[in-house]
Order: C-alpha cells, then sequence, then structure tokens
C-alpha cells in the first residue's frame, strides 16, 4: 500500500485538545476510510476482506453506525464491482482500465453508495469526493467528482438498461453485468444447475421463445442470492453446548441442522459459548454433510474416523463431537502445520477427549490402509459455494483455478478410499457446485477402481428437500437461493 492510503499517522496530526495530547486523532469519516483501506488492500495484495475489515475496525475503535456503513461499503463495493465497473466505464472517456489503481476503489465506493444505498445523492458525493481527496490528492478529487455526477444521473435499474448486454441474445452476458459475476462462473453455475448456459433462449436447442426472460432463471436466484448478506450460523459442538444455550444467547435455532443456530445480528463473540469455543461459527451446509457421513451405517466397527482435509477445523469440531459421544476417535489430518494449530484448537476438550490432530499428508497416508470406518475428504477447491461470504473471491478465481486444483481433489479422494477399511464409508465433499470439482471427480477416481459404490446421500439428509443432484441424484448439492446455505457438495461412497 502507498503512503498516500496509509491511515494517518498515530503520532502525528492535530492533538484532540487540552489534556489530549497523546490522543490519536478520529481520521475523518473513518467508516469510508475504512472501506477504502481495505478494497485497497484486497486489490494490493490479495487480502480478504472478512478476516481484515473486523480487525480494522477493532483496531481504529470503530463501533456502532460508523462499523456498519464500513462494513456495508467494502462487501457493497467488492461484490457489486463487476456491475459498477461497466457503469463507470460508461461514465468515462477513456478505458476503466486506464484508471489510477489508487482512485478505482473511491469510484467503487461512490458508485455503490449512489446506486445501492439509502445515503442521499449529495453526501454520497461530497463524502467520497473528500476521501479521494485525502487518499488520492485534490486533482485526482475533481475526477472522481466529475465521474460520481454522472454515475448519479440515473439509479441501477436504469444504468444496467444501459450497460448490460441484451438478455435474449446474450443471457450469460446480461447476468454477468446485472448481478455482478464473472461470465465463466455464471456459466460455471448454470451448468451445475442444470441450466445450458451456452444456449440463448430462442436459439436452436435453446430455452425456447417462450422462455425469453426465464433462460437461467434458476441460476439467476441463485446469482442475486449471492449478492445478499448473509445470515451468520452457528454450530453446538456436541457435549458441549447445546442449541438450546445459543438460543438462551439470543440465536434462533436452524432450519436443518440439529446442532445449528441462526444469528440475526451482533458479534458472534458476544456469546460466552463462542467464546468459550464451545460453539462456532460454521455454515449449516457444512454441519450437514459432516453430520450425513455419520449416519450412514457401518456393519462391525466404529471406532476409528478420519477427516483428511481438516484445517481450519469448522467439520472436525463437529465430528470429533460426536465421535466422543459414540466411544469413537477421530484423526484430524492437515498438511499445513498453522492450520492444524486452528484444527488443534477446534476439536480441544471434545467429549472423551475424542479428537487429535496431525500434521499429514492425506495425499499419502501415513497410516496403514484401511484404517478408518469413516473418512471425511472435504477438498480445497474454488470456493464458489462460498460466494455469498468471501466477497472478493469471484474476481480472484480464473477458470484455470478448478482446473488445476483437480488433481489434487483426485488424490485426496483416492487417498481417502485406500484409507478406509472394506465396509467403511467416505465422504468427498466441496464448498462448491462446480461439475469439474464435484462429480467429475468422483467420476474419474471411481472409472480406476471397483473397491467402491456411491451411496444416494441425499437418504441421510432426508430432512433436507432439493438436495438431490448429479449421477441420477445420488449426489448432494446444497443451494444458496434454495436452502439459504453455502453451496456444498456432498458425494458418499462406500468401500467394498
Ligand atoms: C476446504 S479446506 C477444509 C475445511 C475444513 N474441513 C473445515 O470444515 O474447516 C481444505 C483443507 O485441506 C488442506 N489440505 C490441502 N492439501 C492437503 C493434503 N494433501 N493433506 C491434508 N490436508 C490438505 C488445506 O490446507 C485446507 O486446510
Amino acid at each position: 500500500m502507498s503512503d498516500r492510503s496509509r491511515p494517518p499517522s498515530r503520532s502525528s496530526g492535530k492533538s484532540g485538545g487540552k489534556g489530549a495530547k497523546n490522543t490519536p486523532p478520529a481520521p475523518k469519516d473513518p467508516a469510508r476510510r475504512a472501506a477504502y483501506d481495505v478494497l485497497r488492500a484486497v486489490q494490493d495484495r490479495d487480502a480478504y476482506a472478512n478476516l481484515l475489515l473486523p480487525s480494522m475496525l477493532r483496531e481504529r475503535g470503530i463501533h456502532g453506525r460508523d462499523a456498519a456503513l464500513a462494513t456495508e461499503l467494502t462487501y457493497g463495493a467488492l461484490r457489486r464491482q463487476g456491475t459498477y465497473d461497466a457503469i463507470l466505464d460508461a461514465c468515462i472517456d477513456r478505458s476503466l482500465s486506464s484508471v489510477d489503481p489508487e482512485v478505482l476503489p473511491v469510484l467503487r465506493l461512490g458508485a455503490h453508495q449512489l446506486l445501492a444505498t439509502a445515503v442521499p445523492p449529495h453526501a454520497a458525493v461530497s463524502a467520497t469526493v473528500d476521501l479521494a481527496r485525502r487518499v488520492v490528492g485534490h486533482h485526482r478529487g475533481r475526477f472522481a467528482n466529475a465521474v460520481l455526477r454522472k454515475v448519479g444521473r440515473r439509479d441501477l435499474p436504469d444504468w444496467t438498461a444501459v450497460v448490460a448486454p441484451d438478455r435474449a441474445t446474450d443471457p450469460v452476458g446480461h447476468l454477468s453485468i446485472v448481478h455482478s459475476h464473472p461470465r465463466w462462473i455464471v456459466e460455471a453455475l448454470a451448468a451445475a444447475l442444470g441450466e445450458a448456459a451456452d444456449k440463448a433462449p430462442g436459439a436452436p436447442g435453446g430455452a425456447g421463445p417462450d422462455a425469453e426472460g426465464a433462460g437461467l432463471a434458476e441460476t439467476e436466484q441463485l446469482l442475486a442470492a449471492h449478492n445478499e448478506r448473509p445470515r451468520v450460523t452457528l454450530v453446538a459442538k456436541p457435549g458441549r453446548a447445546s442449541v438450546a444455550d445459543l438460543l438462551g444467547g439470543g440465536a434462533t435455532a436452524a432450519r436443518y441442522s440439529p446442532y445449528g443456530a441462526y444469528l440475526a445480528e451482533g458479534d458472534p463473540a458476544a456469546l460466552r459459548e463462542v467464546r468459550q469455543r464451545r460453539a462456532a461459527v460454521q455454515d449449516e451446509a457444512s454441519q450437514l454433510v459432516a453430520l450425513a457421513l455419520t449416519r450412514v451405517g457401518v456393519e462391525g466397527a466404529d471406532a476409528r474416523w478420519l477427516d483428511a482435509c481438516a484445517g481450519p477445523g469448522g467439520k472436525s469440531g463437529l465430528l470429533a463431537g460426536l465421535a466422543g459421544k459414540r466411544e469413537a476417535r477421530l484423526l484430524a489430518a492437515e498438511v499445513q502445520p498453522a492450520r492444524a494449530g486452528l484444527v488443534a484448537q477446534a476439536v480441544e476438550r471434545s467429549v472423551r477427549d475424542a479428537g487429535r490432530t496431525v500434521v499429514a499428508d492425506s495425499t499419502r497416508p501415513a497410516w496403514r490402509p484401511g484404517a478408518f470406518d469413516r473418512v471425511l475428504v472435504d477438498a480445497p477447491c474454488t470456493g464458489l459455494g462460498a460466494l455469498r461470504r468471501r466477497p472478493e473471491s469471484r474476481w480472484r478465481r480464473t477458470p484455470e483455478t478448478a482446473d488445476g486444483l483437480a488433481p489434487l481433489q483426485r488424490d485426496l479422494l483416492r487417498g481417502a478410499l485406500d484409507s478406509a477399511r472394506p465396509g467403511g464409508v467416505v465422504a468427498y465433499v466441496t464448498c462448491s457446485p462446480h461439475l469439474a470439482e464435484t462429480s467429475a471427480i468422483v467420476a474419474a477416481v471411481l472409472s480406476e477402481r471397483s473397491d467402491a459404490e456411491v451411496l444416494r446421500a441425499a437418504d441421510y439428509l432426508d430432512e433436507v428437500p432439493g438436495i438431490a443432484a448429479g449421477a441420477g441424484g445420488r449426489y448432494v448439492q446444497f443451494w444458496p437461493h434454495r436452502h439459504g446455505t453455502d453451496a456444498m457438495f456432498l458425494a458418499l461412497l462406500r468401500k467394498r
């Protein structure tokens, strides 16, 4: 980050008045400044907004309405970046790519305030131009002023009607601009939903003329859901806390998971159970895929469970509790030592101390083949299923990301199958619905071996409607717009 974008130095600036000589001056408009600094960090050094913003708000003492505004501006500008960039491009004589990278985040923040918040237009422009002057200087402040005044001449629907391709001739391009997703992600999600993305309504083999406007209808619902703020979901770790405990702290019971609860607002760390690691933040679908693995009947011993890709430990925390209640033990394996440390915290003090953490490469298991009765392999993936919670990730991933991960995903699934005993069960999970990292991986690995069969995973989650997917409905796919969860994929395999 350049010097100019750094927050005001704590030792410089005016004093806060009599007797406040050492008190740092409150930065002017701390909410917009924090949002700008996070956007710059995301752009310049690949920071993660969901990790950086909370710590920045804490360090700078930004609370209440300012914190809410900073959060809205940061997440909104990142999620809607594709739409805003198309609009900004139409408001600038030259190409948007030639705009100074220090200025671009200011313009996106201004566009978000003007087009998607209740901030009055004159306040949105003047506060953003003030920010521009402070972070990039007067000259570029004038440029920001001129651009944002043009942006403010239309509302969002009017702008998208101008800048988005026609839906009838280019449905993917249209949805890509209107709902702010890269084109390749729209195509991948449409394919996963079974809606043919490459066929325009009316085109031969397409959705047909009557479907104009309705082509890619479910894909559109999904894209829209990615731009909504997700609710916070908690998991009560079995044997250490109960959902009733969480309800006492202001949460409401989750729709599907018997261990889940929703927190409408507020900081999860305000709950004692979360501070004491007896509960944790965990998406409901993540809870359910782990639970499904434990619900499959196995004949004979059911004492040794493996989580082959455990870091940072969300599913291990739940599995260790469930294992402890059944007098089984969980080995949580993670290749990265720092992440293994987080896993160890997540499983500590589980019922009967059932969880143990190891740093290990699960593609080359250090344990004997067939050592485990149940194996979870929650493979590294593109994370296209968690776009609601990681606002910048849709701009970071490329079509090549999924292809690059496939060999590791296949190796991890092979290692998991080798680690399961005959009659044991393996869950292959991704936080992505992309077919290249879900059904294609399972199909590729099963085509090489005859020692595993695919179970109907939805049978183990029959409280959740609309999850059967792929391979004649034998896989499970959760969806944000259907289930209010991340788009988790699950395949359950029985070792013969
Ligand atoms: C999708 S994350 C798992 C999330 C975790 N199950 C949870 O619920 O918190 C995948 C994890 O696999 C780890 N990983 C990648 N390659 C691995 C390997 N060869 N062996 C073990 N772990 C691996 C990554 O470091 C990452 O922490």
